[in-house]
């Protein structure tokens, strides 16, 4: 396959069990500035509330969300590196807790987590068999010598940088941003991790090498039977390279199940606003779905569904209790309370209907068409 070509998303079924979740996952940091009064209970920023999601093997989810949702929050708890609030992450079914230790080291082995931005993530006086040495020696120890400078260049052919002795001595100023990427996603692949957490893997990259990276990305997804999630705000992009996706407003879940039944039949007001708002040259003009405002803070967050302020169907229960899920087919949920089963919500899901029109799609009308240039 060409990497520049986009393909049908990695749909291993996902019969089997979920390889890692996040179960009702809570994360609140204390809030920044201020100091602590004596009687006045500490701020928090409620980063991300009650979450539960399931990664499968072989199978890519995406998780979309505007700027300051939670979804590098979410990535972060699900790769150990911040403790949860309340919440638990389970590795095979099993909770994991510990902070350091064998338990944790195993699952940050298994668990990769892969920046956004590459250049950040290297040491600028290493060269990129040094990095990817430094890799190898730690979750291969047994290999050394010519043993492990011969895992450095399979790591390098596995990313499609060669002939690979020519990237070996280079240092990371010498590589473009894409070629960088490459090599993070090898010093990651140097773990056999089970599952990739790619927290906008493309978007600090060139337009025109976006789709070659998610290629790979997919790929090794693929060779692997490995789970990934793709952190992205671009939910045209999700729909392409994603078997299924997420999405996540102020630190909570709102939608979730097939990409494609998320992005043709968006069921959340704030879904069918991220794809009304998504470029699309072929979208009608003025079937844009209306926008009445901005992310709340999460210091002080909505009660009830945290969109209601912004939302063009709010119901008077909309702003004071968390909605329920609701099933709008098979494997595609919604914590909205248009879909409850009463007049009123009949009512507004109809007014929803009307007004949204087509405008509940993304990327298009079909499979047909072509690609969007991943953001
Ligand atoms: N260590 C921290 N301490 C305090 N607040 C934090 C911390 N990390 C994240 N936050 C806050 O949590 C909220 C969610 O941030 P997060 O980075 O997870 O969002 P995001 O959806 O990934 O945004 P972006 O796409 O811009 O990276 C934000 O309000 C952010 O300021």
């Amino acid at each position: 396959m060409s990497e520049q070509t986009m393909t049908a998303p990695a749909t291993a079924p996902a019969g089997g069990p979920p390889v890692l979740q996040a179960v009702h996952v809570t994360k609140h940091f204390p809030a920044r500035g201020g100091l602590p009064r004596r009687g006045v209970a500490r701020r928090v920023v409620h980063a991300v509330e009650d979450v539960s999601l399931d990664l499968y093997a072989g199978r890519i989810t995406a998780l979309v969300g505007e700027s300051g949702s939670g979804k590098s929050t979410l990535a972060r708890l699900l790769a150990q590196l911040h403790p949860v609030t309340s919440g638990e992450v389970l590795l095979h079914g099993k909770p994991v807790r510990a902070q350091r230790g064998r338990a944790f080291r195993e699952h940050v082995r298994a668990v990769q987590l892969i920046l956004q931005d590459p250049f950040g993530s290297f040491n600028p006086v290493a060269t990129i068999a040094g990095t990817l040495g430094r890799a190898v020696a730690l979750h291969h120890p047994e290999r050394k010598g010519k043993e492990r400078a011969a895992l450095v260049e399979d790591l390098l052919t596995q990313i499609n940088l060669t002939p690979p002795r020519q990237f070996a001595e280079k240092f990371p100023h010498e590589l473009s941003g894409g070629q960088l990427q490459r090599i993070s996603i090898a010093r990651a692949l140097a773990a056999e991790p089970e599952v990739f957490l790619a927290d906008e893997p493309v978007s600090s990259l060139d337009v025109s090498i976006r789709l070659g990276v998610l290629n790979l990305l997919r790929r090794l997804t693929e060779e692997r039977n490995a789970a990934m999630l793709y952190v992205t705000h671009d939910i045209a992009s999700a729909r392409y390279f994603a078997a299924d996706t997420a999405v996540m407003y102020a630190g909570q879940l709102v939608e979730q199940g097939p990409s494609e039944a998320v992005t043709q039949q968006a069921a959340h007001p704030y879904t069918q606003l991220l794809i009304s708002s998504a470029p699309d040259p072929s979208r009608p003009a003025g079937s844009r779905v209306r926008d009445i405002g901005q992310p709340p803070s999460l210091i002080d967050p909505p009660a009830g569904c945290r969109f209601h302020p912004r939302c063009p169907f709010a119901m008077e229960r909309c702003a004071t209790t968390v909605p329920d899920s609701h099933e709008i087919s098979p494997g595609h949920t919604t914590r909205c309370w248009l879909y409850a089963d009463d007049a009123e919500a009949r009512a507004k899901r109809a007014e929803n209907a009307a007004a949204t029109g087509k405008a509940g799609t993304a990327g298009g009308t079909g499979p047909a068409d072509p690609p969007p240039t991943p953001a």
